[in-house]
């Protein structure tokens, strides 16, 4: 049974499916301590949370069980991703499904700075019926700055476009044809700081975006400008944007999101007029929450339940059409991986994954991450190693990993070959994928075989002289181990050969023993592919 946490207010329909499910128990527990957190983790599979938990590492560490946290939402800068990763813990978010909500607050947010309506409202219902202090000003024929055009931004761009808006837009990722499409105008940041009547920014927070609106942006803003963020706190530098008010440069703000949250009783934006604010409720909608919970929930589900996932925020994105031709060969390169590993002597140095045939036009990073994790699982274990710390396990044991890639076909469609490099040896597996036969190793060192990488397997290295087949089976069997398949491959006759043999049950090592004593017999190993 897996244990799931739920430890911020989270859609109880959303989370449906995970109560529903018969394999997994669900406790809801919001407004902990970090504490009282790091004390209670230790028995949870997944953590999913909101934006109020802080994930910390000392949580992560507690989480010995931890496989998965889940953010309903997009930021996830509430989570320590880098001690995610060193200890294996997926994060992932639910990217899609707060953008509308989002994009409506902010436009919510737009329309309130323009015609003061907060400001009117207090006055209203304070019983003052005031006519003059709130002349507002029109959107349409503004120009409408968008720093940061991602799912939010371009969703605001489009919706401002109906407000007879022209859109500046900038964006490290937006091209000129993009910005076509989407009939805006591609801008620097300064164009827009020096051009624009309203500005909005949509970007993550990350050291780049840290006050990217600042001191100096303001010097040279056009006097008034109206601010919006319901991105992230932070991105515009707030002391500044109050001293900007102050000299008349801003025209006025609207904050969703604040550097610290909550933000303290005497932030200079609680009592400036021109400054209006909302609790980080972008994405409060009940549609958004019903939609991001549903969406965490379910990879949650999968990831606990070791299916295929997506939205990992600590592992490279895969796009839909690279994965449906990566994914028939995930188990293969996981099980290439630790085939090799399990030949090698000695400790590896360097793992090279060969593609070659039709691979060789795919984005192949995610199969090579599975055969890391085959190569790793077998010397540091497979509780230890897994898609998401496999490269990072790789990079802190100055493991290097080389990828080759050629379109010729070497006898198959596509040809997945893994060599290792020891500070003794070098071994190679190679394996490929028939179809409507699954997957098969190939080529084992410069043998050519055809076995199914699966089960228990023996790996006899001998001389190919008539008898030996014999002797072999003759050996195994008297020690109980059935033979279920038989494959000899050599490349001269009379010369070195293997032969590999899929046995029902592991052999013992003194089985292994004896068959190196059988005559014309050089090595004896078992692998096991799990
Ligand atoms: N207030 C709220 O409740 C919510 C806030 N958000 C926040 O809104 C922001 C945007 O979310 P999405 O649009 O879903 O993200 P997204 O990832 O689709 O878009 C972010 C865009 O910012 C761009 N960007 C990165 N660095 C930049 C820079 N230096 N200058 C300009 N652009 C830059 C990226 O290229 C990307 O296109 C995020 O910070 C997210 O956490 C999202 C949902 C709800
Ligand atoms: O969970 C929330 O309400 C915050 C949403 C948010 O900021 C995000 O998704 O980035």
């Amino acid at each position: 049974m897996f244990k799931v946490l739920v430890s911020d207010p989270i859609s109880d329909l959303g989370i449906q499916q995970l109560v529903d499910a018969e394999d997994v128990s669900v406790d809801k527990k919001p407004g902990l301590s970090e504490d009282e957190l790091v004390a209670i983790i230790g028995e949870y599979d997944a953590l999913l949370v909101r934006s109020q938990t802080r994930v910390t590492a000392r949580i992560m560490e507690a989480g010995k069980q931890l496989k998965v946290v889940g953010r309903a939402g997009v930021g996830v800068d509430n989570i320590d991703l880098p001690a995610a990763t060193e200890r294996g813990i997926i994060v992932i978010n639910a990217p899609d499904g707060n953008t509308i909500t989002t994009c409506e607050h902010t436009f919510a947010m737009m329309m309130a700075l323009a015609r003061h309506i907060p400001q009117a409202y207090t006055k209203t219902i304070n019983g003052i019926w005031d006519r003059k202090t709130f002349l507002g000003v029109e959107l349409r024929n503004k120009k409408l700055g968008v720093l940061g055009m991602g799912r939010i931004g371009s969703e605001v761009a489009s919706r401002a476009k109906a407000f007879g808006m022209e859109i500046l837009a900038y964006d490290p990722f937006l091209t000129e044809d993009r910005a076509n499409k989407l009939g805006v105008k591609l801008s620097s940041v300064e164009d827009i700081v020096r051009n624009a009547d309203f500005m909005t920014v949509h970007t993550p927070l990350t050291p780049e975006t840290r006050h990217m609106i600042a001191g100096p942006q303001f010097e040279i803003m056009k006097p008034g400008m109206r601010i919006v963020n319901c991105a992230r706190g932070g991105i515009i530098d707030e002391q500044a944007l109050v001293e900007a008010i102050d000299k008349g440069i801003v025209a006025g703000a609207a904050f969703d999101v604040f550097e610290v949250e909550p933000p303290e009783k005497d932030h200079p934006f609680l009592t400036n007029p021109k400054i209006i604010v909302t609790p980080h409720l972008g994405a409060s909608t009940v549609e958004a929450q019903e939609n991001v919970a549903i969406d965490v929930s379910e990879q949650v589900l999968h990831i606990l339940r070791g299916e295929a996932f997506k939205n990992a925020v600590n592992m490279p994105p895969v796009p839909g059409d690279v994965l449906n031709k990566l994914q028939p060969y995930f188990s293969l390169g996981e099980r290439l991986g630790s085939f090799a590993a399990q030949l090698a002597h000695g400790a590896v140095e360097e793992i090279t994954v060969s593609y070659s045939g039709e691979l060789a036009d795919v984005d192949t990073q995610p199969l090579t991450r599975y055969v890391v994790k085959g190569v790793l699982s077998h010397h540091l274990g497979s509780d230890q190693v897994n898609l998401v710390n496999a490269m990072h396990l790789a990079k802190t044991r100055d493991l290097n990993i080389v990828v080759n890639k050629s379109t010729a076909h070497k006898g198959f469609t596509n040809l997945v070959t893994v060599t290792l490099r020891t500070q003794s040896e070098e071994r190679l597996v190679a394996g490929t994928l028939l179809t409507g036969y699954g997957t098969r190793i190939v080529q084992i060192d410069k043998f050519p075989v055809d076995v199914s990488p699966e089960g228990n397997l023996i790996l006899v290295k001998h001389n190919d002289k008539p008898g030996i087949i014999g002797r072999v089976g003759t050996l195994l069997g008297n020690n109980d181990v059935n033979i279920a398949t038989m494959q000899v491959g050599r490349k001269l006759v009379g010369g070195a050969a293997i032969m590999v043999l899929t046995v029902d049950k592991a052999a013992t090592k003194e089985v292994i023993a004896e068959l190196v004593s059988l005559p014309d017999v050089n090595k004896a190993k078992e692998i096991l592919l799990v």
